[in-house]
């Protein structure tokens, strides 16, 4: 696959009020690329996205998608994206098929095509009987492969998911897994921000870790790896962010819950 970039973040920086988040990110994201985004909570992941996503406004620096720098794109560069936020405002009186026929539709999908491949793949994820039921009805899970089935809709070129398998079982998840690595196949790209170190050390063909608004660690698991002392990707989370007190606050913890 040829090498093409699709994503370069400049120096980016991003505060709220005196509050510093992003410290100055530079990134190169190349089409085909699974990028597993990770860091503490609170390190930057979701501003960077929503910065990215032009949800965001007001930041420093430069990002370009596509080629273009996203301050000059207008709108038209954000129907090449599908988006699963990890935290989704769904229309819940709506039935499966209205809400992805409707989101298919802002995508520019006639309703035939729209109502065609929202089935199919209502079908695929194993949640095809809940097609023509309320929202309201559907577990955490099947709430889930909605959301995970509108970002798609529209056969996006870039993704970027967030904590995208929450609620969904083991046999999904695998489903899942499979689907990304087709897309990247394709010459899609994944932004896969989680914080189930397990699942992106076993799919991300790349893993960027943010610490304090800024990048602490870029490369695959295996460089990863070779650049830390701990093997599992848990453990190099560990020690990058110089984080070792878990047993100590874990007793602490539950002394206090045993106070009477
Ligand atoms: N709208 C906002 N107003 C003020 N502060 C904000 C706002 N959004 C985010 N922040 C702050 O920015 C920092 C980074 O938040 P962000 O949601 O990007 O972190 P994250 O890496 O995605 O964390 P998590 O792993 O917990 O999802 C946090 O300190 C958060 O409190």
């Amino acid at each position: 696959m040829e090498q093409q970039e699709i994503l370069t973040i400049t120096n980016l920086t991003k505060s709220y009020g005196n509050k510093n988040v992003l410290n100055g990110i530079d990134l190169h994201v190349s089409r085909g690329e699974i990028i597993g985004y990770i860091g503490p909570n609170g390190a930057g992941k979701s501003t960077t996205v929503k910065i990215i996503l032009g949800i965001e406004g007001e930041y420093g620096g430069e990002i370009k998608l596509f080629g273009e720098d996203i301050r000059q794109s207008g709108a038209t560069y954000k129907q090449r994206i599908g988006y699963v936020p990890e935290i989704a405002d769904v229309y819940d009186n709506l039935t499966g098929y209205e809400y992805l026929t409707f989101i298919g539709q802002l995508y520019g999908l006639t309703l035939d095509l729209a109502t065609h491949k929202s089935q199919t793949l209502m079908e695929l994820f194993g949640v095809g009987e809940a097609y023509h039921a309320r929202i309201s009805s559907y577990s955490k899970g099947m709430r889930q492969k909605l959301l995970i089935i509108s970002s798609l809709l529209h056969n996006p070129d870039i993704v970027f998911l967030d904590e995208p398998i929450n609620g969904l079982d083991a046999n999904s998840v695998m489903v899942f897994k499979e689907i990304l690595l087709q897309l990247a196949a394709q010459g899609k790209t994944i932004f896969y921000s989680s914080h189930i170190m397990d699942v992106v050390e076993k799919i991300s063909s790349r893993i960027i870790l943010l610490h304090d608004g800024k990048v602490a660690a870029d490369g695959t698991f295996e460089q990863l790896q070779k650049d830390n002392t701990e093997g599992t990707l848990e453990r190099i989370f560990n020690q990058l962010t110089g984080f070792d007190r878990h047993q100590e606050i874990g007793e602490q913890f539950v002394t206090i819950v045993q106070e009477v």
